[in-house]
């Protein structure tokens, strides 16, 4: 496979090479591909720039037909784009074909958001010349995109949150050029959608700079993509530590500069008394399917679990652990993430509050094998290590010994992506009683549901206070995603001769707007 990396829609190599991996094998696969050179990094940076002015200022229906191009060139390459994301990721077709779907379905969502124009956020105070003591000036503002925006793929949805994923099309939906960083885990599925990227910005006769795509094995161009002056936002989901150096990177900056960063989560999941008496045995396979599904490999992955001790729990516990049993070892998406996985477990196993409740068979340099463990709730609350999050097919059971214990569990915990409550009638009133706790902890609150499979929808929420995210005020899934690449700006008597059209009196673009007398 052609191993070049995209600059400005120009196609670039490098004396430098790296090679994807086979992620069930762990072995090199055919193709070298082109480490970006820190040139090559600016010129991208440039030509963002360069493109800013033009792209911001994009009727919303130009805009629109672009991420509907760049969702119809993925359809145009979707075979070949799945097969080399299967060997790369070590997801299987289906799963992978969903993803394409979801991509797609996500670029053609903000194409619809693009175009309605709420998100250009157009608010006008007319003027009142004749108000006492002071006349008040024409004052109009209106959401304007904040630059170029720097993408860091995620290794764990290589399609969904990687080169066309929700962080690309939400800042080219808000009229940002974005510079993709490539997952390593990844690269020739990375190199396969930036070119049916690149093809959608000449299509649609936009600007070169409008999209580029670095690659590389390490971190250096990724530190330095965040470090250029020419950048003025960041997306980014992965790991705790890769966020946190990306903040400070973007922190040290002379100019600091936004960075969203969806890093870890353990997405509690609680099962209420009347919930878990009523319909035991099917939560513990429920619950089972969620934590082992694609090797676990999801930040949604129900992580703690917690459950009043007693007969109900006991029930719970039989039908999960046989379901757990039966789950095989899974391929990761990478060998580096199968072992920190194997690292995760080795360290929880060998927590002397913790046991082994139940084991899938083991797994191997390159596959995860399924781990259901279980805590006390006051062991749980006296060793912080436990909240941390273990990317992969386990789960930690935490039995309390009554319901107080479950708002004290509940408070204890870092911010969440997800929290879930599993509830029948006679429960609400405990539920009530936990919800004030749930809404300071995660973005997203589950009744009777399992958190992973995120729905790309206009209402849904995808963050959460640290560290599930570095910014708890926005979401990196849904159509509110574009907000994060918007900053406002008041216009005061200007003109309408020169105002910008969404501002202008006739609105030639019919955006929504408010007006105030
Ligand atoms: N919560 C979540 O959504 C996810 C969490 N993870 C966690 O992350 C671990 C590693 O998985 P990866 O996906 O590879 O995440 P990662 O955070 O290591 O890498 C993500 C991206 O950030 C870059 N990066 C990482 N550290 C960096 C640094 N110090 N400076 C500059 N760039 C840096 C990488 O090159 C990559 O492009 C997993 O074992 C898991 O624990 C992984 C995927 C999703
Ligand atoms: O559960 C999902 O569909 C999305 C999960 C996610 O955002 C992630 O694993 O990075």
């Amino acid at each position: 496979m052609d191993g070049s990396y995209l600059i400005g829609g120009q196609r670039r190599t490098s004396a430098q090479t790296f090679q994807g991996i086979e992620a069930a094998t762990g072995q090199a696969l055919p193709g070298d591909f082109a480490v970006t050179t820190p040139e090559d990094l600016a010129l991208a940076c440039t030509l963002a720039e360069q493109a800013f002015d033009h792209f911001r200022e994009t009727a919303p229906e130009t805009r629109a037909t672009f991420l509907e191009t760049i969702a119809t060139a993925l359809e145009k390459r979707s075979e070949a784009i799945v097969a080399r994301a299967m060997l790369e990721s070590g997801l299987p077709q289906g799963r992978l074909n969903g993803e394409l779907g979801r991509t797609t379905g996500q670029l053609r969502l903000f194409a619809s958001v693009v175009r309605e124009g709420d998100w250009a956020g157009v608010v006008i105070d007319k003027a009142l010349p004749e108000r006492a003591p002071l006349p008040r000036p024409d004052l109009r503002s209106r959401q304007i995109p904040v630059g170029p925006v720097a993408v860091f793929g995620a290794s764990n949805f290589p399609l969904a949150f990687s080169v066309a994923g929700g962080d690309t099309a939400s800042a080219l939906a808000a009229g940002c050029p974005v510079v993709v960083k490539a997952h390593p885990a990844h690269p020739g599925t990375s190199l396969l959608v930036g070119q049916a990227i690149a093809e959608a910005v000449e299509q649609c006769s936009l600007p070169s700079g409008t999209f580029s795509l670095i690659q590389e094995p390490g971190y250096a161009m990724g530190s330095a993509l965040v470090a250029h002056p020419a950048i003025k936002a960041v997306g980014f989901t992965g790991s705790r530590s890769g966020g946190l150096a990306l903040m400070a990177v973007a922190a040290a900056r002379a100019e600091p500069i936004p960075v969203y960063a969806e890093m870890s989560s353990i997405n509690p999941v609680v099962l209420l008394p009347a919930a878990l008496a009523a319909r035991a045995p099917e939560l513990g396979r429920a619950y089972v399917a969620s934590l082992s599904l694609f090797a676990g490999q999801f930040c949604t992955n129900p992580g703690i679990l917690i459950a009043q001790t007693g007969p109900d729990l006991d029930r719970f516990l039989a039908a999960a652990c046989e379901a757990l049993n039966a789950v095989p070892p899974q391929v990761m998406l990478t060998p580096g993430i199968a072992s920190a996985y194997d690292r995760g477990i080795a360290s929880l196993t060998e927590n002397e509050g913790v046991q082994v409740l139940a084991a899938g068979a083991d797994g191997t340099a390159t596959c995860g094998g399924a781990r259901l463990l279980v805590t006390d709730g006051n062991d749980f609350l006296a060793d912080p290590s436990l909240t941390h999050e273990v990317f992969g097919p386990s789960s930690l059971i935490v039995r309390v010994r009554d319901t107080a214990q479950i708002a004290q569990i509940l408070e204890s915990l870092q911010g969440q992506l997800t929290a879930t409550l599993h509830l029948d009638e006679a429960d609400y009133p405990l539920a009530a009683s936990l919800l004030p706790i749930l809404e300071r902890k995660a973005g997203r609150i589950l009744a009777n549901g399992w958190p992973t499979g995120v729905e790309v929808s206009r209402s849904m929420v995808h963050g959460g206070p640290f560290p599930a995210t570095s910014d708890p005020r926005t979401t990196s899934v849904g159509a509110m995603a574009i907000h994060r690449f918007l900053r406002p700006v008041c216009y005061q008597a200007i003109p309408d001769a020169i105002l910008p059209p969404a501002l202008k009196a006739s609105n030639p673009q019919n955006l929504p707007r408010r007006e105030f007398d």
